[in-house]
């Protein structure tokens, strides 16, 4: 059963459904994704968006499609063929967000492990007893892969909210002082928290709760009557007055909608505790693609003074690039920008330029929240997010 926010229904093993999101607010329509194909068309034409949500519905897309009943793999060669045709086909649906590449790379890895085990590390013995893998086993393996996807995926955004309140809490405070001239130590009775946000980055583009939206979620349960969302219309797609202003409504969050070109003026008018994005793609110095209109915040939170912060699960984070300057941008047909719902929106005749995403160099940034914590530069002034990831998952 759909809940009202749900992108993503999964009943396995046969039956993939997504919440169409061309159609939100104004239409609640569910999409069955019964193969490959239906599941690449959801993701390019944007029904389903967002890193988290298109890495899990092109994996579970997949599912579905290897269980179908009309499909058999005679032997574990043909399904493994099938597998990497597949991952490779699902691979072209959009280029910018790294997550889809990230969990397909992995799937591969894990499955060619299971279906080809390198006995090199066997120990010698006078009887060998070869267990061969089955198709059976390698399917079973594929939808245990994609479930436990979409039940990570919430508990790494759980975890980001709760890391990204209290880091905006004690920012609050450390503001609050500087601004009062109060020690950082001095209670501050009653704080309102202010945060503007971008695109959408909640329970509709992952498989719930959110990242960036999910620090605010944290912040609002934690600071119920106290805190004021501002989020951008976001155009041309309008994730944040289609889907974010739908959430934050929904969850009876106190917010404000803004056009994009109202956040400098913005911040000039009122404090502001944070501006807080998510990510499409994190590279290993920090730099971040997300979504266009991201790069122009984080100058004007520079100029501002106002902590720019992303939200990141570490399945967002490409350490195989170096910089940003290496992240492919998604460019879109310039009819979504030109039109909407089939109303002309410009002259006859423009040419017009539709990148779906923009880079925000990490000098730009002061914290990327992951579900490992909260990643802040180091002595050096940058990010070392491999040593942090690493010093994480260790412990
Ligand atoms: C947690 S969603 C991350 C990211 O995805 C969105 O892009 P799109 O709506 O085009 O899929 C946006 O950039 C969000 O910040």
């Amino acid at each position: 059963m759909f809940s009202p926010l749900q992108a993503i229904l999964f009943e396995p093993p046969h039956q993939l459904t997504i919440l169409d999101q061309l159609l939100l607010p104004f239409e609640t329509v569910h999409v069955p994704i019964r193969n490959l194909q239906e599941g690449h068309r959801a993701i390019h034409t944007m029904q389903v968006r967002g890193a988290p949500a298109i890495a899990i519905v092109a994996v579970l897309a997949l599912v579905v499609d290897t269980y179908a009943a009309h499909h058999t793999f005679p032997t574990v060669d043909s399904f493994m063929s099938y597998l990497d045709k597949s991952i490779r086909y699902l691979q072209t649906s959009r280029p910018t967000a790294v997550n889809l590449f990230e969990a397909t790379t992995r799937l591969s890895r894990e499955l060619n492990e299971l279906a080809y085990p390198s006995d090199s590390s066997a120990p010698t013995t006078t009887t060998t007893t070869t267990t061969t893998t089955t198709v059976g086993q390698l399917k079973r393996a594929l939808l245990e892969y994609g479930q436990a996807m979409l039940d990570r995926d919430i508990q790494d955004n759980k975890h980001i909210g709760q890391f990204g309140a209290e880091y905006i809490e004690a920012r609050h405070l450390d503001r609050q002082a500087i601004l009062d001239g109060l020690t950082a130590t001095t209670p501050i009775h009653n704080p309102t928290y202010t945060v503007l946000t971008h695109c959408n980055t909640g329970a509709l583009a992952t498989a719930g709760w959110g990242t960036a939206l999910g620090i605010i979620r944290s912040l609002n349960f934690r600071s119920i009557g106290r805190i004021h969302v501002y989020c951008t219309e976001t155009r041309p797609y309008n994730q944040g007055s289609r889907l974010t202003a739908y959430e934050l409504v929904h969850d009876k969050i106190p917010a404000t909608l803004i056009t994009d070109s109202m956040a400098s003026a913005l911040l000039a008018s009122r404090p502001m505790d944070a501006i807080v994005v998510g990510a499409d793609r994190v590279t290993a110095n920090g730099d971040t693609a997300n979504k266009i209109g991201t790069y122009q915040l984080a100058i004007t939170a520079q100029y501002h003074g106002v902590p720019f912060i992303v939200a990141a699960p570490t399945t967002s984070i490409d350490l195989k690039l170096a910089t940003g300057a290496a992240i492919t941008i998604e460019e879109r047909p310039k009819e979504e920008m030109l039109s909407i719902y089939n109303m002309r929106l410009a002259a006859q005749g423009i040419q017009a330029w539709n990148p779906s995403f923009d880079v925000t160099p990490a000098c730009l940034i002061e914290a990327i929240v992951t579900e490992l914590g909260v990643i802040t530069k180091n002595d050096q002034g940058v990010f070392d997010i491999k040593g942090f990831i690493e010093k994480h998952r260790s412990l």
